[in-house]
């Protein structure tokens, strides 16, 4: 089976990430798209974090309807910060027979230079890449490896979300309908 991995906090899954997830399995050649949840982005600051497991339920609340879309808590119990050539590792090793791809949007190929073991991850998997506003293209990216793709552009980020159930907004359109039902009766964010 072709699989793509998106790997993100998902702090929490919002309806940019569901639409980008559904879009890149809908109109390629992937199987599977599955959410890989990070207990902690090696540039990112965990304090912020919500607890692990509740992210995860937030992508399965999210994902229910889509038999396609999984949630893996694949890093759950590997060594923090969560790399993820670490991460491909392991999933090689548990899925043998699976063909693994990530998904990434254009803006984090700005950072990726900087991600351990950049290379091999590049050698070794394909990489589809999404539009981002804001997001250009670089010259050292005319990889075969990365595969540039189509897909809608919303821009909305989980810490807009966090930021306006803060501020007691109401921001029901920007999350999957079980999600905003989970997080307006729950503390998580407030
Ligand atoms: N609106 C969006 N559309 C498409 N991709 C997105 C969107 N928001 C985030 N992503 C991408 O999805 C992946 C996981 O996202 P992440 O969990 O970091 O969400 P985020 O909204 O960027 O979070 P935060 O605001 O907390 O930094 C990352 O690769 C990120 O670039
Ligand atoms: O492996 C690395 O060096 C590396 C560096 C930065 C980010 N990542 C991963 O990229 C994913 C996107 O992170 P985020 O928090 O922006 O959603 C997440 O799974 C991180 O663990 C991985």
């Amino acid at each position: 089976m072709k699989i793509g991995l998106y790997f993100g906090s998902f702090n929490p899954i919002h309806i940019g990430h569901l639409v980008i997830a559904n879009h890149l399995q809908q109109n390629s050649d992937l199987d599977e798209v599955w959410f890989v949840v990070s207990p902690h982005n090696p540039f990112k600051e965990k304090s912020t974090l919500a607890n692990d497991y509740d992210r995860l339920h937030l992508v399965n609340l999210a994902i229910e309807d889509y038999p396609y879309l999984r949630a893996s808590n694949i890093e759950f119990n590997l060594p923090q910060p969560s790399y993820t050539i670490d991460t491909l590792a392991v999933l090689k090793e548990k899925y043998p027979d699976d063909e693994f791809s990530l998904i990434m949007g254009m803006d984090n190929l700005k950072g990726f230079q900087k991600w351990k073991n950049h290379e091999k991850i590049l050698d070794n998997y394909s990489i589809y890449i999404y539009p981002r506003v804001g997001a250009e293209p670089y010259e050292w990216l005319n990889h075969p490896k990365f595969n540039f793709v189509e897909a809608p552009i919303m821009e909305i980020s989980s810490t807009f979300i966090r930021n306006s159930f803060k501020e007691k907004k109401n921001i029901r359109p920007l999350l999957p309908m079980k999600v905003w039902e989970y997080l307006d009766g729950s503390s998580m964010y407030k």
